[in-house]
């Protein structure tokens, strides 16, 4: 699959051997007479982060919904854990669900609810049969292993921060110990200090949960810092799909000006410096 300016097609794609958990093939998003996809294939491959880019509205968080079954495409496949996305049938639209964590960019909390009654939400709906007690025990864990305080289970998202609402709402995706996340800008609104702190976080849940996590970001620093491949988004297609050292070098306008900016140059300026010290530690 090759575009005009693609001398590095998705290479990945149909390649043997791969463990792939989520599986696209000739997607087409259409809305009225806007293709927003046109014939999109793209594997995430079990157990990797995959940072997914592109210009605003290239149609990111719709290949997102599109993998979630909130929205129907026009046209494609979409298999997720080996199972058939666009089917209607509830029993598979729910064992995807159960499988799946999602962190919208929002957060997404109930702002009526708790932190631990937001996570219970999902607990509640998959395992009404636990007992309450054994319930907010299991939501106690999740917000600690997001980095929250343990007494923020009893407060309103209201009274937290943005980095804390981003936590609170990690907290709730991971409340079912699915194996794939759904991270949608999760940096996005945090100064660079909490979305450093917020990179670290994914990275290590990830490598302890052995999660796979599939991620959209416009943020360079966590593209460098923590992603394992990038998907690009253009011209209706992921037009590369490869680690980012390869995908810097894809002669593609939008990647031309994105990855080769000052905003990148700083992003790799700070992985080098990340990379030397983590060697120096470990000396
Ligand atoms: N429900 C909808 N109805 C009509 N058009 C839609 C709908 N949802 C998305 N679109 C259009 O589809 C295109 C892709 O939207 P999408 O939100 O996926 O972009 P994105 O790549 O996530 O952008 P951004 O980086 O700005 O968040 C946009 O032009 C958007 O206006």
């Amino acid at each position: 699959m090759t575009t005009p300016h693609s001398p590095l097609p998705n290479p990945d794609v149909g390649a043997e051997g791969d463990d792939v958990i989520i599986r696209i093939r000739g997607l087409v998003n259409q809305f009225g007479e806007q293709r927003v996809h046109d014939g999109l294939d793209l594997d995430v491959r079990r157990g990797e982060i995959l940072g997914v880019v592109g210009g605003s509205g290239t149609g990111k968080s719709v290949m997102m919904r599109s993998i979630l079954g909130l929205r129907r495409p026009d046209a494609g496949e979409i298999e997720v854990l080996g199972i058939d996305a666009r089917s209607p049938d509830p029993r598979l639209r729910r064992e995807i669900e159960r499988n799946t964590g999602v962190l919208f960019q929002d957060g997404a909390l109930f702002s009526s609810l708790t932190v631990g009654e937001n996570v219970q939400v999902p607990l509640k709906e998959y395992h009404g049969e636990l007992p309450d007690s054994l319930r907010y025990e299991l939501a106690l864990l999740k917000v600690k292993l997001s980095g929250l305080p343990a007494d923020a289970i009893d407060k309103l998202p209201s009274q937290l921060s943005g980095g804390m609402r981003k936590r609170a709402g990690l907290a709730r995706a991971l409340a079912l110990d699915p194996p794939l996340l759904f991270l949608d800008e999760p940096t996005a609104g945090l100064d660079p200090i909490g979305a450093a702190a917020f990179d670290r976080l994914i990275r290590t849940l990830q490598q302890a949960l052995g999660l796979t996590v599939f991620l959209i970001t416009h943020d360079l620093d966590t593209l460098y810092a923590i992603c394992d491949r990038i998907a690009v988004l253009a011209d209706k297609k992921v037009v590369a799909c490869a680690p980012i050292e390869d995908v810097e070098r894809l002669d593609h306008p939008w990647v031309q000006e994105y990855f080769h900016g000052p905003r990148a140059r700083a992003a790799q300026v700070t992985r080098a410096r990340n990379l030397r010290d983590a060697d120096a530690a470990g000396a």
